[in-house]
């Protein structure tokens, strides 16, 4: 008899869960855990193990949706407030590590009432495993909680999610209908800010959200979004054999140029970002790669004045609207010479049903982030080609291809006269 779709499921969770479990036990690696001293890192270094790993994930939620059956999977977790309280009161820095504080002490220290306090907590613990009640009235922390009282980034992430991407996904059909336009500072995001300027204008003039929104980029700088991928994933070398400039336009504070400069030896960097986002950044570049990394202020809107042998677009297309990407790439092109590299790392819509269901789960969920945030799109690799032709026929030989693990495509065109 041939076995149902969920029993073939719960084979593959069984398996892969052995595999996985005996890596752990042959590398003395902790057993993940939401306790307070679980590992939040696993350390898995075994490219089958991740394989395994991600079978499990995507097997048990296939299976848990299966059966908890259509009409349940219509109703997710709509409810933001209990992490937006955790942030907003920043309670996981009252909790004492490996100590329990009760509800009363803990509500004093935060300025919320008991009871409000108490059921905020008792939902995340139910739905996000955000801290746990060793006894009845007494709060401790869990892995996750003490992530959050460790790193200021995964805080600040969390704010970032529930003040500002939350509030934007429940103004965006409004803003479709208001405004019936792609531009960015006519989206949800606009809408549920109160602001008539896109959001990087607005950071400009509101330096607290702009340093936490670099936290959360800095925060989700790991897994699979980590520059690592990047410096292992294109011939840095090549680079005006190894010697040449590369112009990190929306670079931010420098992060990815700095990892970049510490594999190479010689290549230089200019970091471009807006006058308010590269404030201080050169106090945060390592010593050794200093003499290396330049920060200067740039709106990509306006010609590009650094002659350059690349220019590095990472993660900034994806913010734009197609109109605006094709105006950016036009700027680009006063500077361009023969052989000038464009080199975009930005995300990569496939095919229906060609990633895993965690993977396009992801994808999916950033490609509607931008719609509310930006008004603007993730593309596939015809979007690619059309956007950077469209721009100027002479970006030539385009290259596309994802490293191993990578969430984030590299996108190649050389400059032909
Ligand atoms: C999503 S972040 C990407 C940062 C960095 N490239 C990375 O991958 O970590 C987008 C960046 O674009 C910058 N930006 C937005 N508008 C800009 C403009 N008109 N000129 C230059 N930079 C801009 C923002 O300040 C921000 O640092």
């Amino acid at each position: 008899m041939v076995s149902s779709r969920i029993v073939q499921l719960a084979q593959q969770i069984i398996s892969n869960t052995h595999e996985l479990d005996s890596y752990l036990q042959s590398e003395n690696l902790p057993s993940p855990s939401f306790e307070e001293d679980g590992p939040v890192d696993f350390g898995i270094r075994s490219d089958s193990i991740k394989k395994a790993q991600d079978v499990v994930i995507d097997s048990t939620l296939e299976l848990h949706n299966l059966l908890i059956g259509p009409a349940l999977c219509l109703r997710p977790v709509l409810n933001g407030v209990s992490l937006q309280a955790i942030y907003k009161y920043n309670i996981a820095s009252h909790v004492p590590m490996r100590g329990q504080i009760s509800f009363e002490d803990l509500a004093s220290k935060c300025g919320l009432d008991p009871i409000n306090l108490r059921r905020i907590l008792r939902f995340a613990m139910a739905h996000h495993y955000v801290f746990q009640e060793p006894r009845s009235g007494y709060v401790a922390h869990s892995a996750a909680s003490r992530k959050l009282s460790e790193d200021s980034n995964a805080q600040a992430t969390l704010g970032y999610m529930f003040d500002e991407v939350w509030q934007a996904f429940a103004h965006t059909l409004q803003a479709k209908e208001k405004f019936k336009s792609d531009e960015p500072n006519e989206s949800g995001w606009s809408l549920s800010q109160h602001t008539d300027r896109p959001v990087w204008e607005h950071y400009a003039s509101h330096p607290e959200m702009a340093k936490r929104f670099a936290r959360t980029m800095s925060a989700l700088a790991e897994g699979g979004n980590s520059p690592l991928f990047l410096v292992e994933g294109f011939s840095w070398p090549s680079v005006g054999d190894g010697s040449g400039i590369v112009v990190d336009v929306g670079g931010s504070k420098g992060d990815v140029s700095i990892a970049i400069a510490q594999s190479t030896s010689n290549l230089q960097f200019v970091v471009q970002d807006l006058p308010s986002m590269i404030k201080d950044a050169k106090t945060h570049v390592p010593n050794e790669v200093t003499n290396r990394i330049h920060f200067m202020a740039h709106d990509f809107f306006k010609d590009q004045t650094v002659q350059a042998d690349v220019y590095l677009f990472r993660r900034i297309f994806h913010n734009w609207s197609d109109s605006h990407v094709v105006r950016i790439l036009r700027a680009t092109v006063p500077a361009l010479k023969p052989g000038s590299r464009l080199v975009i790392n930005d995300y990569l819509i496939p095919n229906a049903g060609e990633m895993s269901p965690s993977k396009e789960r992801d994808i999916r969920s950033m490609d509607m982030i931008m719609l509310s945030l930006f008004n603007s799109r993730e593309r596939d690799a015809n979007d690619w080609r059309m956007i950077i032709l469209d721009a100027d026929v002479r970006f030539q030989d385009i290259k596309i291809w994802t490293p191993d693990g990578a969430s984030l495509a590299i996108i190649e065109a050389t400059w032909k006269n």
